[in-house]
């Protein structure tokens, strides 16, 4: 069960840093570097500087696009999308270890993942959502349900979700729950995490 997974988010009020410790400390326990503007050099600098007091948290670091980045500072992951290359030689890259998010937002792509390459889906947008612009077209519960139950992986739902969407995203069959405005748009992300996290276990 992966639980409750936090996106950083670089347009925030909160600098990256804060957002990811106050999600690690209100339980979220996969914690995401995603910022398409930074450089690797700057991110490796924010992963490194982040992995130890996540580790100390009980939670885990996953590079978003970056394989290099993930290789350099041993990431304990690393997520990739449609776009982002061919899974197959992104493991190749990364070694056995790592884990390997895929991100998926439809049935069909679902047999083209290439076997025993990826630890985990990512599968949305499951609404629309202003924090990736060029997201696909929404899922919405029932879809989102039909994918998972296709997957053959683990699964985590992603995209407009929020407070009180915990238990229809646990009734479609996905292992955690994905957020970055709920919590990094929140006055309070650590309290706002804290309440997801509740929801996820009730
Ligand atoms: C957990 C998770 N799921 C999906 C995504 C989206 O990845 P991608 O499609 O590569 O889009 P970008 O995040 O790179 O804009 C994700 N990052 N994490
Ligand atoms: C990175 C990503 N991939 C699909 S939707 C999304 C953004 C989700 O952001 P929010 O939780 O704010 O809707
Ligand atoms: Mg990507």
């Amino acid at each position: 069960m992966i639980g409750v997974y936090f996106i950083t988010d670089p347009d925030a009020p909160q600098p990256v840093a804060d957002q990811a410790l106050a999600a690690a400390r209100g339980g979220a326990r996969l914690i995401q570097l995603r910022d398409k503007h930074a450089s690797d050099q700057d991110m490796a600098a924010q992963a490194r500087a982040l992995m130890p007091a996540l580790e100390k948290l009980g939670a885990k670091l996953v590079i978003n696009d970056r394989v290099e980045v993930a290789c350099v500072v041993k990431a304990h992951g690393l997520h990739v999308g449609q776009g982002d290359g061919d899974p197959r030689e992104i493991r190749r890259r990364i070694g056995p270890d790592m884990l390997l998010g895929l991100s998926v937002d439809c049935k069909a792509q679902l047999c083209r993942i290439p076997r025993a390459t990826v630890s985990y889906l990512g599968v949305g947008p499951v609404r629309a959502t202003a924090t990736k612009p060029d997201h696909a077209p929404p899922l919405g519960f029932e879809r989102l349900e039909r994918v998972v139950a296709a997957a053959g992986y683990p699964c985590v739902a992603i995209g407009g979700l929020g407070q009180g969407d915990a238990a229809a995203v646990r009734s479609a069959g996905a292992v955690g729950i994905c957020f970055v405005s709920a919590i990094s748009r929140s006055s309070d992300p650590e309290a706002a995490t804290r309440v997801l996290c509740a929801e996820w276990s009730a």
